[in-house]
């Protein structure tokens, strides 16, 4: 409404053929454009003319000479757009950009509830969230059924991480976020402040997203136990490339995989799977570095590539990590 009584008032600064628009007083453009054309042709034939002129489109256009004829076609075609303007509509579903004060307040509570050592229990949360999506079922995906899938033998220790979300959200009631966000949004937020926190990428997430009411199906979580062949085809599934596949399983680097300091986030998870520090008979924790899913990804060439790069290029890592990370969180995500 404020907008439509913009554009009116904008139309009264360029034409001057309109009243100012009251609240509620529709303005009628093609009528008063008459009008204003009519008036320029009055003034200019005042002398000879007494009665005003009360023109039809038609009569207009033909008695009206030259330049009041062109002005009555410019105040025709501005009352013509004014016509047809329509009202803005709510805005389009999709993901949209926090405001300032919101972001302020979701960064306060992720401050001070996902500290740290709470990193790689929410970024894991997260990317269980998202990856029950299937893209050829079109269901599952980042929409908080989470909450309802802790049982799952897959998401064995994630009751923590969303405890972490609701103390979140709890956070956020006495704030101006209060009800501006879903668990869903919280989830790909806390994640992606997981991996900052710990050093890493700050990652630009949108929200919108809407909360499923129930759980996602089951048995779209790939095993730790998988080879390269069946992680590939996993994450296929969803949509992810090989590239997500290898950027995305950085994450590791924090965690207690053994993957360097475990609430720092860099490529030490590549240097390590280079050096497969799990391989050395000298050391009795060998067996407690990576898993199994981790030390497959060096024996496919299109990955061990991507791994080198990623040991060499930290920077390259955060890049890709932070897109693979957009994606995986807008996956069969439905936005209000
Ligand atoms: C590629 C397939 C993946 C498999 C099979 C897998 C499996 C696992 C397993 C079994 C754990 C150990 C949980 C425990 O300590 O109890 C783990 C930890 C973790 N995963 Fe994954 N994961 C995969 C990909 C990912 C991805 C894509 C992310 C995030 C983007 C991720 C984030 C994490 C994190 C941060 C931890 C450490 C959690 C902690 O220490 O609390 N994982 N993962």
């Amino acid at each position: 409404m404020m907008q439509q009584n913009m554009l009116k008032t904008c139309s009264l600064q360029r034409c001057g053929c309109f009243q100012p628009a009251k609240l509620g007083a529709p303005v009628r453009p093609q009528r008063a454009a008459f009008r204003a054309a009519a008036a320029g042709k009055q003034s200019a034939n005042s002398a000879g003319t007494a009665a005003p002129l009360q023109l039809s489109r038609r009569q207009a256009l033909v008695q009206l000479p030259g330049s009041a004829l062109l002005a009555s076609l410019a105040a025709l075609l501005a009352a013509e757009q004014l016509s047809t303007a329509v009202p803005p509509a709510a805005a389009a579903p999709g993901p949209r950009q926090l405001d300032q004060e919101t972001k302020a307040a979701v960064a306060a509570a992720l401050n001070k509830v996902v500290t740290k050592p709470k990193a790689p229990v929410i970024l894991r949360l997260a990317y269980h969230d998202a990856a029950t999506f299937s893209a050829a079922a079109g269901d599952g995906g980042a929409n908080a059924s989470i909450q309802f899938e802790l049982g799952r033998p897959e998401n064995t220790g994630l009751k923590r991480g969303w405890r972490l979300i609701e103390q979140v959200s709890d956070e956020l009631k006495k704030t101006p976020a209060a009800g501006k966000l879903s668990n869903a949004d919280l989830i790909a937020l806390a994640g992606a402040h997981a991996v900052a926190v710990c050093g890493g990428p700050v990652i630009d997430v949108p929200v919108g997203r809407v909360d499923a009411a129930g759980p996602d199906p089951e048995y779209r979580m790939v095993s730790e136990k998988a080879g390269v062949a069946a992680l590939v085809a996993n994450f296929a599934e969803k949509g992810l490339g090989v590239q997500q596949l290898v950027a995305l399983s950085g994450a590791h680097t924090i965690g207690g995989k053994g993957f360097g300091d475990p609430v720092t986030f860099d490529n030490a998870y590549y240097t390590s799977l280079l050096a497969k520090p799990w391989l050395n008979p000298n050391d009795p924790m060998a067996d407690m570095i990576g898993l199994p899913s981790d030390h497959a990804l060096p024996d496919d060439p299109e990955c061990l590539k991507l791994i080198e790069t990623y040991a060499a290029d930290q920077q390259r890592f955060f890049k890709d990590f932070a897109a693979a990370y957009q994606q995986l969180t807008n996956l069969g995500a439905v936005w209000a």
